[in-house]
């Protein structure tokens, strides 16, 4: 999620309005300067869809050395498995064995009665079940996180790591304040979604045509006015009374100028998490793309060293 959110645990109204022009100008800035030059956008896998029995048909990505440790990235609200994880793929596909899905209600994803992160944790075991995966690190960006640790809690036998990337122990929609704003915002964003076209399969995919309206296209494969819905059910997530039972290894990818997860909400983390490893990316909220340079390198590091360790005992 972009950082145009009010910002701020505990932050006066005032005060969060404020963060959130300033961290709305950021964003703006850096958009303004990928659309110009993006991250290079190459050696991406083909996807394709997945039928989970039971669950519905979602679409992933699957690259790497099918024998190699699985990797499972999970992207952050109102992306795709590929938008958000584009630029760290190719980096990690050498040593990894790397799937992305898109969360149910997310471009190509489940489309469900209700929209849930425990949905979510369960359909990454049901997608591990249907590619034969029998451990793997989760990786989550910022909602993708919240979805990577209850993971964990559901699949204790599945999930073998934790690569937590911008994310914390509860997201802001905690608070019911935040929520009613989000649920307001939401409705807005509905009229847009109106206006805009369903992406083809043909434009989602063609990731090497014009880049700016693959883009597009993928952006807009997840309904603007969706928010509302995902904020809810982010406003249930709340790890804090089980972070210490996390017993596999963590590295904790802290964006150290974020303002939508402060970095003092992602060191709950490092701070809950026995053994938990931190990295620093000097980078804002969306990182894993608008900061790609900074970010990629460290996450890569992440993922190497989880995957290097064994479990805490
Ligand atoms: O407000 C928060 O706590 C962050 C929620 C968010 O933006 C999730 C995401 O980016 O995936």
């Amino acid at each position: 999620m972009i950082e145009s959110r009010i910002s701020g645990d505990g932050d006066s109204r005032t005060g969060g309005v404020r963060a959130a022009a300033a961290g709305h100008f950021g964003t703006m800035k850096r958009a303004v300067r990928h659309a110009v030059k993006p991250y290079p956008i190459r050696d991406l896998p083909d996807g394709r869809r997945l039928e989970l029995p039971g669950r519905g048909t979602t679409y992933i990505t699957e690259s790497g050395p099918a024998d190699a440790p699985t990797v499972f990235l999970l992207h952050g609200v109102s992306t795709s498995g590929i938008l958000g994880w584009y630029p760290a793929i190719p980096a990690l596909n050498s040593d990894f064995h790397v799937v992305t899905i898109d969360q149910r209600w997310h471009g190509r994803g489940i489309r469900s009665s209700e929209f849930t992160l425990v949905d979510c944790a369960d359909d990454v075991a049901a997608v591990a079940d249907r590619l034969g995966v029998d451990q793997f690190t989760a990786a989550g960006f910022s909602m993708g996180g919240g979805i990577a640790q209850l993971a964990w809690q559901r699949h204790r036998d599945r999930v073998a790591g934790l690569v937590l990337c911008s994310t914390g122990p509860y997201f802001s929609s905690i608070d019911p304040d935040r929520l009613a704003s989000e649920q307001r915002i939401s409705k807005a964003l509905k009229v847009i979604d109106k206006m805009m076209p369903t992406p083809s399969d043909a434009t989602l995919d063609d990731w090497q045509g014009n880049h700016l309206k693959w883009g597009i296209a993928q952006m807009t494969s997840t309904r603007l006015g969706d928010q509302g819905t995902f904020a809810t059910a982010m406003s249930h997530f709340d790890s804090r009374p089980w972070l210490a039972e996390i017993d596999v290894p963590t590295a904790v990818v802290v964006s150290t100028r974020d303002k939508v997860v402060q970095p003092e909400r992602q060191q709950l983390l490092v701070d809950g998490i026995p053994g938990a490893q931190r990295f620093d990316v000097d980078g804002g909220h969306a990182c894993c793309v608008l900061g790609a340079e900074a970010f990629v390198p460290e996450l890569s590091k992440a993922v190497h060293a989880v995957a290097s360790l064994k479990s805490v005992s």
